[in-house]
């Protein structure tokens, strides 16, 4: 089971371990950076856009490992036009319901939860012990950060970056593109593009 990861990344390396410990057992970079960048970690980066491109017959799985929501969501959405066979990676000690959906190109990372009926767009990231509970409705896209707890029914739009440690009240809705600051309580809906900080969570 042979994984190719687009973005020879930080946060790249985390879904090749998680990859591996799901049960892939290899995984390559690819990274515009190559031929500057050849390493990632313990993997070797192997080509660029381009190449991963053509070698995509290679590989049973891909996902990009890039952090930037859009540029993460732009380069799925290349790969899927593309033929590739996009894959959903979670970590064994996460703990989703069977209730859940999780979209293609997505990461689950160790000790997230994720509960009955929520739904997650392609090429979001659940980080390390992250908690989206039930009802959730998640657009592509969307990083929610280490540590981050969604309550029950809270909507997020598309791209958004949920900040390490927030906290975001049950039924809120927030729009597309916003950012949620680091250690944030938000507690009421938030317009599309908004910075929002504090406690409550205000926009910046
Ligand atoms: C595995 C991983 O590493 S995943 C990555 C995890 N990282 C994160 O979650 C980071 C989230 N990012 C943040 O919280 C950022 O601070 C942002 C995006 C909210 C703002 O970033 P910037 O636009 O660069 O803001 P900047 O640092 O210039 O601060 C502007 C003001 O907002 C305040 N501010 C910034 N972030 C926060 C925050 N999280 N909470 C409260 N106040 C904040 C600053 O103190 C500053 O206030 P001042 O003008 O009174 O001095």
């Amino acid at each position: 089971m042979k994984l190719a990861i687009l973005g020879a990344s930080g946060h790249g390396k985390v879904v090749a371990d998680t990859a591996l410990q799901a049960g892939w057992t290899e995984v390559v970079f690819y990274d515009d950076a190559w031929p500057e960048l050849e390493e990632n970690g313990a993997w070797s980066v192997a080509g660029d856009t381009a190449a991963l491109l053509s070698q995509l017959a290679e590989f049973e799985g891909v996902v990009v490992g890039i952090g930037n929501n859009r540029t993460r969501l732009a380069k799925t959405r290349k790969l899927a036009c593309a033929g590739a066979r996009l894959a959903t990676i979670v970590h064994p000690r996460a703990v989703v319901s069977s209730q859940a959906n999780i979209g293609r190109g997505s990461v689950v990372f160790a000790g997230a939860v994720i509960q009955v009926d929520s739904q997650l767009g392609e090429a979001c990231i659940v980080n390390t012990n992250a908690s989206i509970d039930h009802d959730c409705q998640l657009a592509p896209g969307i990083h929610v950060c280490p540590g981050v707890n969604l309550a029950g029914l809270v909507t997020v739009g598309e791209a958004c970056w949920i900040g390490i440690g927030a906290s975001v009240k049950q039924q809120v809705r927030i729009g597309a593109g916003v950012t949620v600051g680091a250690g944030a309580a938000v507690i009421r809906d938030i317009p599309d593009g908004e910075v929002v900080v504090g406690v409550p969570a205000r926009a910046l």
